[in-house]
């Protein structure tokens, strides 16, 4: 089984990729929503957490104020630190969970959706691939004050607490541009299963699908084509009616690249238009 880590800077729109994933049956592992699971009373680092940021950043049913406590670790670094030390081992520890169910359930490749990758860089060894989801910083800026209603100071401070994005775009093996609407974010992977130079996200969404035997692995297919016919039919027709006509005729002639991802090292694919 082959990990896939997806990452990108606070509203660069990686839950907004994700969920074009999910649509199409990937398997998918989300950081964000295990932090959530992890800091619920009964658990461990709900405990530490009171301990050290006391009970005034608790709600009247005891739950923990994520919008006070995200107050104040985004303002003081040091504070953050010990957030991160407390919840980060026990998220860690539940995505191996989900990890080990996806490999009995004989997923070929899972998505980690995790937004702190780059920055911690201790889980970007354990990668096959790694995929920025980009957006210029000025898009990032005003999409995070609107969505958290964020004066510019407080989104600028959160925005300080990750790695730039532009450093975050080399550490990456595979872009996603995600500056414009959902539109052209949605073309862009779409272009990427069926195209010439590209990558190909395709066989991650087939195999999620669709789990192919063991013993057959993926090499049997001949081609890309034969595969999502032979893993989906039904995905691969819709996939095909959304294409060009130019990357129609590229598919056709076989410039496709059936290997899927280009691995060449330190290279970045250009399947994703900047
Ligand atoms: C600070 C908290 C309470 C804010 O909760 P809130 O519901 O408002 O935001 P949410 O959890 O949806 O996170 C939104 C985004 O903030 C950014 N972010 C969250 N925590 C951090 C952090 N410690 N450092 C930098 N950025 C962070 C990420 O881009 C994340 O996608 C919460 O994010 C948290 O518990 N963070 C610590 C755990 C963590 O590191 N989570 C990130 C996934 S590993
Ligand atoms: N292409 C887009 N066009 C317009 N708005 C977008 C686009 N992509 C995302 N958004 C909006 O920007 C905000 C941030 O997007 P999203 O929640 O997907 O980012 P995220 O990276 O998952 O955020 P976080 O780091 O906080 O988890 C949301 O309000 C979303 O609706």
């Amino acid at each position: 089984m082959f990990l896939v880590g997806l990452s990108g800077g606070i509203a660069s729109g990686k839950s907004t990729v994700v969920a074009v994933f999910r649509e199409l049956g990937c398997a998918v592992i989300d950081a964000d929503v295990i932090a959530r699971e992890v800091v619920q009373p009964h658990f461990k680092a709900y405990q530490q957490i009171v301990q050290y940021f006391g009970t005034e950043i608790l709600l009247e049913s005891g739950e923990i104020n994520r919008e006070a406590l995200g107050n104040i670790i985004f303002s003081h670094p040091e504070k953050r630190q010990l957030l991160n030390s407390i919840t980060h081992p026990e998220i860690q520890k539940e995505m191996l969970k989900q990890i080990l169910k996806y490999f009995v359930l004989g997923y070929r490749y899972v998505i980690l959706d995790i937004p702190l990758l780059f920055e911690t860089n201790r889980l970007t060894k354990f990668m096959k691939h790694t995929v920025l989801v980009y957006c210029d910083p000025r898009t990032q800026l005003a999409r995070l004050m609107k969505r958290n209603g964020l004066s510019r100071a407080e989104a600028e401070a959160r925005v300080a607490s990750q790695l730039p994005l532009d450093e975050k775009r080399r550490l990456a093996s595979h872009i996603i541009d995600n500056s414009g609407d959902r539109e052209s974010t949605r073309r862009q992977r779409l272009l990427s299963q069926g195209g010439t130079d590209l990558p190909g996200w395709y066989p991650v969404s087939a195999g999620a699908l669709r789990p192919p035997p063991r013993c057959l692995g993926w090499q049997v297919p001949p081609s890309r084509g034969a595969l999502a016919e032979w893993l989906c039919p039904a995905l691969s027709q819709h996939l095909w009616s959304r294409l060009t006509p130019d990357a129609r005729e590229r598919c056709r002639y076989g410039q496709a690249n059936p290997q899927g991802f280009n691995d060449a090292p330190g290279q970045q694919t250009g399947c994703w238009q900047r």
